[in-house]
């Protein structure tokens, strides 16, 4: 049997104090963004969610924040990451993320659209997210690699946790990571691809048979699945300037069946 990849694990710090993340100007118009399926049912792109200018307005601040570089060497069974990361719990800017972007209307449908949005009924979009999306991880994580630095081979896994909704919190569980890059060839950054690769794990039926590689596109999101059904993904060694991600996850309700949440 092959050795069992690493999973990554991810810690929120509860006390680290919200940063004043700059206003999300400029951004295209709503009607002008659309998921584009890389991979269907595991890999989904969305051209330009941030412009180039909120891209750079980004970088900059988050320059300002206090990132630290993660060791080389991993807990045993941890992915083996080597970048420099900020994590932060944030509600509030999960949310604006989800609301002011206009990418709860691409991932749940506009109202405009009748409830059919990008032709997807309310069922297919339940299966393709795996329920229905209440929002974000309110863990924000940065991260920023330089040259030489990568994310090595590994699986993200689901969480479970309860959002701080009014009247009443909400339980959920993540299905999806959202990965926004803010830098590209185009502002000096070569490398740094999210590869996804075939893996020989028994049993697994979601895999791919060729590597795909997602070359850097600045202010793209790109979503994949993950937990159970998740690919096997790296993110390449930076060979030039830096690469900069905000890392967040689509958050599904747990659906309450027979007195237990699932
Ligand atoms: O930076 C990347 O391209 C990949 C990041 C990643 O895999 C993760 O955050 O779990
Ligand atoms: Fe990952």
């Amino acid at each position: 049997m092959p050795p069992k990849k690493p999973v990554l694990k991810s810690k929120p710090s509860p006390n680290t104090p919200r940063p004043n993340w700059p206003v999300f100007k400029p951004l295209l118009p709503s009607s002008d963004l659309a998921l584009t399926t890389l991979l269907p049912s595991q890999i989904i792109l969305i051209h330009e969610f941030f412009t180039q200018k909120l891209c750079s307005t980004y970088v900059k601040f988050l320059n300002t924040l206090p990132l630290v570089t993660t060791p080389g060497k991993p807990k045993r069974g941890d992915a083996l990451r080597f970048n420099d990361r900020y994590q932060v719990n944030d509600e509030l800017f999960a949310r604006r993320l989800w609301e002011a972007t206009g990418l709860r209307e691409l991932v749940c449908g506009g109202e405009e659209e009748d409830g059919k949005g990008g032709g997807m009924t309310e069922e297919e979009r339940r299966e393709l997210w795996g329920g229905e999306v209440v929002g974000l991880n309110p863990s924000i994580r940065i991260y920023r690699y330089t040259q030489g630095q990568y994310f090595d081979c590994h699986y993200d896994e689901t969480n479970d946790l309860v959002l701080a909704t009014k009247p009443s919190p909400t339980p959920v569980k993540t299905t999806w990571t959202l990965l926004l890059y803010l830098t590209s060839p185009t502002t000096g950054c070569q490398g740094g691809e999210t590869v996804f690769h075939p893996d020989e794990l028994p049993g697994k039926k979601n895999t791919v048979e060729k590597e795909i590689a997602v070359g850097l596109e600045t202010g793209m999101a790109l979503l994949h699945k993950h937990g159970h059904d998740c690919l096997l993904h790296e993110g390449r060694e930076v060979t030039e300037g830096e690469k900069w991600v905000i890392r967040s996850d689509l958050c599904v309700r747990k659906e309450k069946s027979k007195g237990v949440f699932t």
